[in-house]
Formats: structure tokens, sequence, C-alpha cells
């Protein structure tokens, strides 16, 4: 080669290099600090590492390069802020929401479905729709759920304890799995999956799919989201098979609906939105509850919304319309502040999803009510959404807990007095009683806290912010993310972290608690939708089993590991438990 090629080819590395340094300054000229990257990678091969899940590098990030407060990062060459100070992320994710309000969206390929979940919806399209989905999630639909998850609770103890008599010890994750999958599809649909009746059943099955990515599937996804053109071009697949089988079976269902079978559930929400906003169908409100103010049983969806918001203040000088509005949204953040006219075990509910006090703006998300109209595939997408987000979520965080029960019996055995007590009060299993249980709360809250299923989070940002108290200012399109795992750990705000210690969450320590140092749901308008619905499944299936058992580490599965999975935090190989049953001598 002559010196001339040499000299380009010379000059075209320098030219990148000066390129990737110019891309790279992004925030060493906002005063922001970094981590140390690499040329053109940024810290994308710390961030997708195989040797290492991303809360531990965050953590790294949190802990050595001043994360705790901001510290900035690049994936490839893309801005990413990682925010950690509770005070900052109290401003982002609430106070100044109106310029966060979008997540990154994750696209798939064109025509996919998951490019309409609301996860991946944005501005006004988002907003709509959260609006049309959260009154699912109402403490009155809560309590119109409860027999039904009563009754998969039951089904849960029963096919557990059938297995201990036949095994030395019975994989917990599993059979969470089955029940929250179970609780789901009848909840929110009206299907019955029958997971403890089959060897492997279909459902967990699929659902299992969609939350274990290969490295290959996060390189695919990442590079795709960087490049749809050239994605899509390449007609490059991200949709796992479980898409399919679950817009199936919620298309199946849909056409039932549409032959007349309606029960007032989530999906019947969906499809109302689709049918006509204003004059909404709902032809057997049987699992809406039963209200003083309800007056006649062809009221509308609407009305039905406004008498399940009991938790949430009226305001007599907003119309009907813009009360439903305000009151759908209110209901879903768990910042709302305690009203005087709740009753105690709205209250409680609230307490039990937040220790913050203070108000988000409401106002500055309005809805606009014209456009509240679904076409039939974005039915399909919540759908499928709803029967996945709460799967994995919900089925950790209760074979989590159930291993630091197994693994504390001092506070086994002080829960299982609680929930005697409860029935002793109440005379069963009540949504009442499960509302005002302190200690049960206060195991979840403790397990959500060591593991968090969600280990960080993310916001866009969409309006020009400058962060207060700093001289930093971030652009539309920075994508701000939120180390939810390092927060939980972090020994500041949490003596002796590693320790199950659930009497943090006791109500008379609640004081101790730093404000958004614990949010395993995330926080403000758009945390997760499926909170209530989560904890209190969950509630019923910790009850319920430890009414019937105790629950022993298997010796030869004293630890757990975690980690396997990138991006979710799971029990990798499941939570394998001695199962003792307790006869009925022993259980009063
Ligand atoms: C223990 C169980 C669960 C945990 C720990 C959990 C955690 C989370 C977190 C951390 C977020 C993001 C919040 C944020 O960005 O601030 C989220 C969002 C979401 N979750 Fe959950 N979740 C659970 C159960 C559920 C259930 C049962 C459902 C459905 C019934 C659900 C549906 C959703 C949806 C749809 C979103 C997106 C909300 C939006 O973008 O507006 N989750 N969840």
């Amino acid at each position: 080669m002559g010196v001339e090629v040499w000299l380009l080819v010379a000059g075209v590395v320098m030219a990148a290099w000066a390129y990737s340094r110019w891309r790279h300054s992004y925030w060493s000229s906002r005063g922001v600090s970094t981590p140390p990257y690499l040329p053109f990678l940024g810290h994308i091969h710390k961030i997708l590492s195989l040797s290492q899940s991303r809360w531990h590098y965050f953590d790294e990030v949190y802990h050595k390069y001043g994360g705790s407060t901001f510290s900035g990062l690049y994936e490839l060459f893309h801005p990413v802020l990682m925010i950690g100070d509770p005070d900052l992320l109290k401003n982002i994710l609430v106070k100044d929401f109106d310029h966060f309000v979008d997540r990154r969206k994750f696209l798939s390929e064109e025509g996919s479905i998951s490019n309409e979940m609301l996860i991946n919806l944005t501005g006004d399209e988002w907003k709509t729709l959260r609006g049309i989905m959260s009154p699912t999630f109402t403490s009155g639909k809560m309590r119109s759920m409860f027999p039904l998850m009563c009754e998969k609770a039951d089904a849960l103890v029963s096919f557990s304890l059938k297995e201990a008599a036949n095994k030395p010890f019975v994989d917990m994750k599993v059979n969470f799995g089955r029940f929250a999958m179970d609780t789901i599809a009848s909840c929110a649909f009206g299907i019955e999956c029958n997971s403890f009746k089959s060897e492997v059943p279909e459902f967990s099955k699929y659902a299992d799919m969609f939350f274990n990515f290969s490295f290959l599937t996060i390189i695919k996804f990442t590079l795709f989201n960087m490049f749809p053109t050239i994605g899509n071009a390449l007609r490059i697949k991200i949709d796992s098979p479980c898409t399919k089988f679950f817009s199936n079976v919620v298309e199946e269902t849909i056409a039932a609906r549409n032959a007349g079978q309606r029960r007032g559930d989530y999906l019947d929400l969906l499809l109302d939105a689709r049918a006509d906003v204003n004059h909404p169908i709902i032809t057997d409100t049987s699992i809406v509850p039963h209200n003083q103010s309800t007056t006649t049983q062809g009221q509308t969806a609407q009305e039905t919304i406004i008498t399940d918001t009991s938790i949430v203040p009226h305001n007599q000088s907003t119309t009907t319309q813009d009360r439903t509005a305000q009151e759908t949204i209110i209901t879903d953040t768990s910042t709302v502040p305690h009203n005087q006219s709740t009753t105690t075990q709205d209250r409680t509910a609230q307490e039990t999803i937040s220790h913050d006090s203070f108000v988000t703006n409401v106002n500055s998300i309005p809805v606009n009510h014209s456009k509240q109209v679904l076409t039939s595939k974005s039915i399909v997408a919540q759908s499928v959404l709803f029967l996945v987000a709460g799967y994995d979520t919900t089925a950790s965080t209760l074979a989590f807990s159930s291993f630091l029960l197994a693994k504390h019996p001092i506070h086994q055995q002080r829960l299982r007095e609680e929930i005697k007590q409860i029935i002793h009060e109440y005379g069963d299993i009540t949504y009442q009683g499960i509302m005002e249980a302190k200690f049960l709360n206060a195991c979840l809250m403790e397990t959500l806290r060591l593991y968090p299923p969600s280990t960080f989070e993310e916001r866009q940002c969409t309006k020009t912010y400058k962060i207060p108290g700093t001289e930093v200012t971030l652009h539309p399109g920075d994508v701000v993310t939120y180390p939810l795992w390092s927060l939980h750990h972090d020994p500041r705000y949490w003596p002796e972290p590693e320790e199950f210690q659930p009497d943090r969450f006791l109500p008379e320590n609640k004081p101790n608690i730093t404000s958004f140092t614990h949010i395993p749901f995330g926080m403000g308008p758009r945390n997760c939708i499926g909170m209530r619905f989560a904890l209190m499944e969950a509630k019923v299936a910790l009850a319920k089993l430890l009414l019937a058992a105790e629950i022993h580490l298997d010796k030869n599965h004293t630890e757990l590991k975690t980690g396997k999975s990138l991006l979710v935090l799971r029990p990798d190989e499941g939570v394998n438990l001695v199962i003792t049953p307790i006869t009925s001598n022993t259980h009063g």
C-alpha cells in the first residue's frame, strides 16, 4: 500500500475517533461526571455485559462514580443520566412529571402488538389509555376480585400440599407462577387456565418465554431500537412466540364477549372504550362492586368508575366527566395524600403502597375524552401486557418472600399469628382483614426492598429541563434511569441493608423511611398500574399458605441464586421449600 492510502486510513481513523470523543463529551460539557468508557461503545459493553447483571453495574456507578446523585452514561453515543438522589427523583417522577411523561420506546418489528402496549406509549396516547385502564385497579374493583383471588390461593395451597406429600421439597417459584397466571387470567378476563391441573401449564410456559431473554435477543433488541429502519429492512424479528399465543387467547375471549358474555372486568373496560365511550355497555355488573350510591343496574361504565373511587375526595365543582378523568389518574398514583374522609381500609390501602405524602399535580396530565376509542389491536395489546406484566413480577415476589420467611422462622410464626388474629376478628380471610394486616404488608414491602423484580426504571425527557440546584440541563430525548436496586440497598437509608427486617415497614417506623428510597413499583403518575392487584393477590396467597403449612428451607437449597436473567430479578433456580401441613389441632 502506498503512503497515501495509509494516510487516508489514518485520517479516517482519527476523524472517527474525534467524532466519538465529541459525542462522548455530551456529559462532561454539562458538568456531569461519567464512569470510564470505551471509544464508540461508551458504556454499552458494561450495560449489556454477559458476566454481570445490569443492576450490578449500575450499583458500581451508584457507589463509585457519583450515581447516588447523578452520573452520565453512554449507550454507544446515546446519553443516559443515572439519577440516584431521592430528592431529584421526586422532582422527575412526580413534581415535574410533565417533563418526563414518557419512557423510552422499546420497539418491536413493524405491526407487532408490543408497539401498542401501554408500557411503550408516549404523550397523549399514553395518558388516554392509562385513564381507560386505571379503573380496573380501584379499591372497589379489588374488593370485587377478592373472592376470585381467594379461590386461586386455595388451589395453590392444596396443590402445594399434595406435591409436598410426595416430594422432599416443592419448587414454590413454579407454583406461585401457576397461581399468578390463574389469578390474572380469571380476574381480568374470566379465563380459566387451570394451571394447577396440568403437568406443564401452557399459559405459564408461554409467559416464561417472555422473560427469558437470551443474550442474542438483547443484542437484537438493542440494535433494532437504535436503528429501527435497518432492523425492519432486515426483517429482524423480536417478538417472542408467547405474544402470538396470548393474542390468540385474547382474541377468542373477545369474540365470546362480543357474543354477549360481559363481566364488567378489565377486558370489558377496554371493549367499552372501543364500543362507544359515551354510552358504554355493561350488561352484567356482577363483578362491579355494589355501592351505596349506585342507583340503576344499567349505569354507565363511567358512573361505575366514580363510585369505585371512594379513596379520592370528590371535587364538587368539577363536572362528572372531569371528575372521572381526575379520579382515574389520582387513584393509581401512590402519592395521594391521606384524606380525612377516607375509610379505614382505604386509608390502609394507601399506606400499604406509599410512605410519601405530597400531591401529584393531576391537572397537569389532562385526558382527552373525545379520543377514548381503542382499536381492536390495541385491546389485544393491553390484554397481553396485563397477562405478562403481572405474571413473573408477582410470582417472583411471592417466591422471594416465601424464601425469606422460611429462612426466618420467627418472622414466619409472627406473621401466622397475625393472620390467625385476623381470622379471629373477621371470621375468615376477608378483604378488610387483609388490608389491615400490618405485619403481612411489612413482610412484602421488605421482600420488595431486598428483591425488587424490576431493578431499574427509565423516563425520557420530553421538555427542556434544568435539574433543580444544578447547572445541568436535560434536553428532549435524553434518557434518565433510576437505580431502584441500589436505592433499596443503600446503607445510608437502610441500616444493615442485606438483613430481612420487616419491622422497618411497620406504621410506627415509617417516619424513618426516606421518601423515594423504596420504590419497587416506581412512583408518580407512571408507576406500576397493577400495584394494588399484585399486592392483594400476594397477600392472599401468603396468608392462605402460612395458615395451612409451615415452610422451611431444604437443606440442599439454603442459598438463593439470582442474576442469571440480565434484566429482571428472579430466583434463577427456583425456591425449593419443605412444606409441612399444619393440622387443625395446631391450627387454632
Ligand atoms: C410485584 C409485582 C409487580 C412489580 C414489582 C411491578 C413493578 C413495576 C415497575 C417498577 C414498573 C415501572 C414503573 C415506573 O416506571 O415508575 C411497572 C410498570 C407497569 N406494570 Fe407492574 N409490577 C408488578 C405487577 C404488575 C401487575 C400485576 C400488572 C398488571 C396487572 C402490572 C402492569 C404494569 C404496567 C401495565 C406497567 C406500565 C405502566 C405505564 O407505563 O403506565 N404490573 N411495574
